[in-house]
């Protein structure tokens, strides 16, 4: 069930924005370390994971399914792996990592198995991933509309093999299959065919976490993942923090020529540091690493950027933001499938950015943006966290942007309103 909505007034900055923030670990890495660790032969320990609704429903899925989940500590949680079976009911709530993920979790265990999450999940694309299971042996059933709700008749195994699926709709068709791969009793070959896949760090991230589990991956031919069968073994996960959160905390340093530095942030990341850098310093940031963490600085100028952010493209909405603000236009372009995420994100930012007195131009895979003087408004956040992000990366320099609910960070980061607040009023 989706929460009441929360209205709210973004904050203006107080001055330039100086903080050191510490943020809860990263979405991506905490929701595929518990997916290892339930398909694990032992125990497994997650230091540092992220509390919120994308990983609160998943443990949830994970338990209807056998598991046992202990997550009454915040700062470790504790897996123990038991036998996967059905009947259960999973609620993917909107999170892209459960529908993709746990459908092929489902295929491995024993029973019936269904899936159903808030009515924007309905929409969101899933049919590459079926087809594919549905290849590899699985028996499931699909709405009419190739996705949820969905079925899965799980029969304890997955004999697996050779399987073939169009990703550039979401890199998370091809990390959800590899995740539980290993436990197929012939492993996967798995090929992508069609436009490039986005997301490249987060399938990184997928094979880097399958090998730390033991499992044997091999992704030497561009395009093509074979994981051979085997055990995945139960390990301590220490979960980095989260670098698309922590961006509208960078953004803020930018747009008020402050510095927010990232704290606990490691020496060597899964996450795509070096990406965000290079888009951060071409706006005008500057982006330093030390013992303290990971510190971005404003220099007073943010300049428009022409981009691909097909890698990044979750962190489109809050470059967004920074463009509508920035001294000259900006072209942010290679995300076509970012309208199929929490919501249409380039058709919500047209719609937003334009409501606020931005120029925007819709491409079928991005945005052009042109700064103009910008206003309050009643900003629409379409259940999607980063919406939020970016309208309150905007509200810091624009007074009087109310958005219509706030509520939906608990996504990603359920305690944003206050965090944000503190760094803007307190600056
Ligand atoms: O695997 C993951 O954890 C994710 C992969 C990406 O999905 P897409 O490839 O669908 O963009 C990213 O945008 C999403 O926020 C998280
Ligand atoms: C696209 C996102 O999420 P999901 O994991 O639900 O796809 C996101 O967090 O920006």
């Amino acid at each position: 069930m989706a929460a009441e909505l929360r209205p709210w007034l973004a904050p203006s900055a107080a001055g330039p924005v100086t903080a050191t923030v510490r943020l809860p670990g990263s979405k991506s890495m905490t929701a595929r370390a518990m997916v290892l660790a339930a398909l694990a032969d032992g125990r497994s320990v997650i230091e540092a994971p992220l509390r919120a609704r994308d990983t609160t429903l998943m443990a949830a899925g994970l338990r209807a399914l056998g598991v046992a989940v202990d997550t009454s500590a915040d700062d470790r949680w504790v897996i123990e792996p038991g036998p996967l079976r059905g009947p259960a009911r999973i609620d993917v709530g909107l999170a892209g990592t459960i529908m993709r993920f746990l459908p092929p979790v489902a295929a491995l265990a024993d029973g019936r198995v269904e899936f159903d999450g808030d009515p924007h999940a309905r929409k969101r694309p899933m049919g590459p991933i079926l087809d594919a299971l549905r290849a590899l042996g699985v028996r499931l059933e699909a709405s009419p509309t190739g996705g949820l709700p969905l079925t899965v008749h799980g029969a304890g195994l997955v004999e697996g093999g050779e399987a073939v699926v169009d990703a550039s709709g979401s890199s998370q068709f091809v990390s959800g299959l590899l995740l539980s791969a290993a436990r197929f009793s012939k492993g996967l070959t798995l090929r992508h065919e069609g436009p490039p896949v986005p997301s490249a760090p987060h399938l990184r991230m997928t094979t880097h976490m399958l090998r730390a589990a033991g499992a044997v991956v091999d992704e030497s031919v561009p395009d093509v993942w074979v994981v051979e069968p085997g055990p995945l073994h139960g390990r301590t996960w220490v979960i980095e923090p989260d670098l698309s959160g922590a961006l509208p905390f960078f953004a803020a340093a930018m747009v008020t020529g402050g510095a927010v530095t990232l704290a606990g942030w490691p020496a060597a990341s899964w996450q795509p540091v070096a990406q965000l850098s290079e888009l951060l310093t071409a706006l005008g940031g500057e982006v330093t690493r030390s013992a303290d963490g990971l510190t971005v600085r404003g220099t007073g100028t943010l300049r428009g950027i022409t981009a691909d952010l097909s890698e990044v493209s979750e962190m489109t909405p809050v470059i967004s933001a920074l463009a509508a603000l920035a001294d000259g236009p900006s072209e942010l372009r290679g995300v076509e499938h970012i309208r199929g995420h929490e919501t249409d994100r380039i058709a919500a930012l047209a719609t937003e950015l334009t409501k606020v007195g931005a120029g925007v131009t819709e491409f079928p895979d991005g945005l052009r943006i042109e700064p103009r003087p910008l206003h309050g408004a009643s900003f629409e956040t379409y259940a999607d966290h980063r919406m939020a992000h970016a309208a309150a990366v905007i509200g810091l320099s624009v007074p009087a942007v109310q958005l219509t609910d706030v509520g939906c960070t608990s996504k990603t980061l359920p305690e944003f309103p206050e965090l944000w607040s503190g760094l803007a009023t307190t600056s």
